[in-house]
């Protein structure tokens, strides 16, 4: 499939003075523009590498059309002559029959998606003796090109590209000085008049790469002449999101930005009263934002004239569409009267086929397409650290306190569940969490983001409303409570850490027993670090340097009124003055015992065994008629989380830490039987959930496709390699300090 560069598009026909032509020259220089994930911060480092534009486009038989030198030297009036009425629009009528779900609720529906098979092939990245160059801005105030620290041109300077100073001033005031890859790989091709298909992993910046473009359309661009102002104006532009929480978080950005050019925009959600909406849409507004129920609602009291639409945006649009929002999308889209004078923009994160198709419903035959995740493998946010923990449901509520200790490095978590139950429930169980799904009230759900996002509270336990778009400062971990239905929603889960450059970690539970982690695994093109639940001694390690900590501030004017207890108790109890210090440091960390905790189900005083007799275990029956050969029936009913080692030649499972020695002895009595204590989990069988049955291959071991080490690997220090489980970590709270994982400066 082709591939072609866009920054070296749109050169501009007029006459250039000096200082355009200079600044021309240096973002020739650097006129390529390619993604790299692995930055750790993109912002700083981008302008110091050299980087790459691609844009992806179909075959030349297919709908999209490849975006060369030649049409993008078309102008934006010479390519509206080419525009056909979309024959997509004869089709408006055929209505998908869509799943019926409340306005931003999180529903699922049945259709099991798959990746996109990517719009593009690899990038071509344009060299700089490439005879096109870049489009360079048409300021008259600015001061030429952005030169990084060593003097080098940063070809995505926002002063490169067609921003006017108002724009450009509040981006500086937000921090923004040069774009990230999608905005400057869309921002030339949307200003000139192209339906746009964007696609960057999480937190790349997507929203803006929509948001700036459209403003500088309306305000200086082709769209300005013919948009509406005055009292009672119809909107310019339409923005359609999933969830209210999204579209609240939009709008706020066309706030910012579009007030910064004069532009008004209102934001329309389910939840919310109609009446105040009403008065802002009566009034005029060139921008509304909104969920599709209640804009759907808006139009049909004849609230909404798209009459004069010159943008609609669908962000997030395969959640969107799987929300069974298709008809209502429809029903709006089809509102607008004529098509083809109005241009479409649709970006995500993740584009599966089925979403494409619809899709070529809404845009122009010659839709341009920006993908930036492509064929790469990895379809999730590189930025990441993506761990598995296995953990039974009932063992959650202990776990979690501490992954949240020994993973957040003390900044936000956002826990999801897969119901608006368990998400409650949860929150009740963790000390200083809240609950945010589509039970609550609309009112109490702004609340409670906001409180979170203010940082009065820093545990967030959500369902998928809060999956997607959200951009929450200082997310570190997100903990998945189980392995979500499908791949798009691990990803977009995972991706509310590790954004904006920022590095984050991604926790996902499950069960070994009930839980396939190998598809998302292979279509999310993550390498799942494999940890076991952090041992309550290591949280108490890490908990105890913090009591250390605490002690070493109080004051000497405590020691005179404590000395003689200290004294006292050092010579009566036997134990040594560190000993002694030892536990005080403990009681001061809230802890009067330590508990174990198994790692097969992370259940505390329960130990997890290994079962072998020489022979293949083909199914767990046969793993439990062995213990029944030597144990009473209501000792193999302690038994829990039973499941089969991937090579086929054993059984785990934990036991309760009483029970122990009766296990361990009754071995003894039965031939050629072996129990033993293990210390790290061996690799285990996964269930099959698409064959409902176990294991992935004809041998029954779906494992057997993973290489050694697969296992391995905790970057916190304490790894055990050798194809076993770690606990990934090293016993400090926010372990990850001071290397690539650490908390973000
Ligand atoms: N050019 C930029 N420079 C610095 N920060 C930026 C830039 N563009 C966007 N950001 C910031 O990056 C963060 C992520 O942006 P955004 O929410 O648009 O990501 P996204 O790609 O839409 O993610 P998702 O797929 O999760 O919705 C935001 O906090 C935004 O303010």
């Amino acid at each position: 499939m082709p591939s072609l560069a866009i920054a070296e598009s749109f050169f501009s026909e007029e006459p250039k003075d000096k200082k355009q032509k200079k600044k021309e020259k240096m973002a020739t220089k650097n006129a390529t523009l390619l993604e790299n994930p692995n930055s750790k911060s993109i912002e700083k480092k981008k302008s110091k590498e050299k980087t790459h534009k691609k844009i992806n486009s179909n075959p030349p038989d297919s709908e999209e059309e490849e975006l060369n030198s030649d049409d993008s030297q078309q102008s934006w009036l010479e390519k509206k002559k080419h525009k056909k009425k979309s024959s997509e629009q004869k089709d408006k009528k055929k209505k998908r029959k869509a799943v019926e779900v409340a306005d931003g609720e999180e529903e699922k529906s049945e259709t099991s998606s798959e990746l996109v098979e990517p719009l593009g092939s690899k990038p071509v990245a344009v060299n700089g003796s490439s005879k096109k160059k870049p489009r360079l801005v048409e300021n008259t105030d600015d001061e030429g090109g952005e030169a990084d620290a060593d003097g080098k041109a940063n070809p995505n300077a926002v002063s490169n590209f067609r921003i006017s100073k108002a724009l450009r001033e509040q981006l500086k005031s937000k921090g923004i000085e040069s774009l990230f890859p999608i905005q400057a790989m869309t921002f030339d091709t949307i200003v000139d008049g192209s339906d746009m298909v964007g696609r960057a992993r999480t937190g790349q910046g997507k929203t803006l790469a929509f948001v700036l473009p459209i403003l500088e359309s309306l305000t200086n661009g082709p769209t300005k002449a013919s948009r509406k102002t005055g009292y009672g104006r119809a909107p310019s532009v339409l923005v359609l999101l999933p969830t209210r929480e999204l579209a609240k978080q939009v709008h706020e950005d066309f706030e910012v930005y579009g007030g910064a050019v004069g532009l008004t925009s209102c934001c329309l959600y389910g939840g919310a009263p109609y009446q105040s909406q009403e008065i802002k849409l009566r009034r005029g507004v060139d921008i509304v934002i909104g969920t599709p129920g209640r804009v759907k609602d808006h139009i049909e009291r004849g609230n909404i004239d798209l009459t004069e639409l010159k943008f609609r945006v669908l962000d997030e649009a395969d959640e969107m569409l799987r929300m069974g929002f298709v008809e209502d999308v429809e029903l709006i889209l089809g509102n607008v009267k004529d098509a083809s004078k109005v241009q479409t923009l649709l970006f995500s994160a993740t584009l599966p086929d089925w979403v494409k198709q619809i899709a070529s419903r809404f845009l122009k035959p010659d839709k341009k397409t920006a993908d930036l995740v492509g064929n790469e493998k990895m379809k999730a946010s590189a930025n990441v650290r993506h761990i598995v923990l296995p953990c039974s449901g009932s063992a959650r509520s202990q776990v979690i306190p501490d992954i949240i200790r020994c993973y957040s490095s003390g900044g936000r978590t956002i826990i999801f569940t897969e119901t608006k139950d368990s998400a409650s429930e949860l929150a009740g169980l963790l000390p200083g969490a809240r609950a945010l799904h589509g039970d609550i009230q609309q009112s109490q759900r702004e609340v409670t983001l906001s409180g979170f996002r203010s940082g009065k509270f820093m545990i967030l336990v959500a369902t998928n409303v809060a999956a997607r778009g959200l951009d929450i400062n200082d997310v570190q971990l997100i903990i998945q409570c189980e392995p979500p239905r499908d791949v798009e929603a691990y990803i977009h889960r995972s991706g509310r850490t590790g954004r904006a450059g920022n590095t984050g970690v991604a926790v996902m539970l499950y069960d070994p027993r009930r839980s396939n982690i190998s598809k998302i695994e292979r279509e999310s093109g993550v390498k799942f670090e494999h940890i076991s639940a952090p041992q309550p001694a290591d949280v108490a390690k890490a908990a105890g340097l913090e009591a250390a900590e605490t002690i070493a501030r109080v004051s000497d004017s405590v020691i005179p009124a404590f000395k003689s207890a200290a004294e006292e108790l050092l010579s009566t109890s036997g134990l040594s003055a560190a000993e002694l210090l030892a536990k005080a440091l403990a009681k001061a960390a809230g802890y009067t015992e330590i508990k174990s905790r198994s790692l097969l189900t992370s259940m505390e005083n329960y130990a997890t065994v290994l079962l072998e007799t020489g022979q293949t275990f083909y199914s767990p029956s046969f793993a439990y008629s062995v213990l029944r050969r030597f144990l009473p029936e209501e000792k193999v009913e302690t038994v829990k989380g039973l499941t089969l080692t991937a090579d086929g030649n054993g059984a785990v499972f934990d036991v309760p830490s009483e029970d122990l020695d009766t296990f361990i002895a009754g071995q003894e009595s039965a031939a050629n039987v072996s129990i033993e204590v293990v210390k790290a989990l061996p690799r285990l069988q996964e269930r099959d959930l698409s064959r409902g049955r176990f294991g992935g291959g004809g041998g029954g071991f779906s494992d057997r496709r993973s290489g050694g080490g697969r296992f391995s690997g905790g970057r916190g220090g304490v790894s055990r390699g050798n194809g076993r489980f770690s606990n990934g970590f090293n016993g400090r709270r926010g372990a990850s300090n001071g290397n690539k994982w650490g908390r973000r400066s």
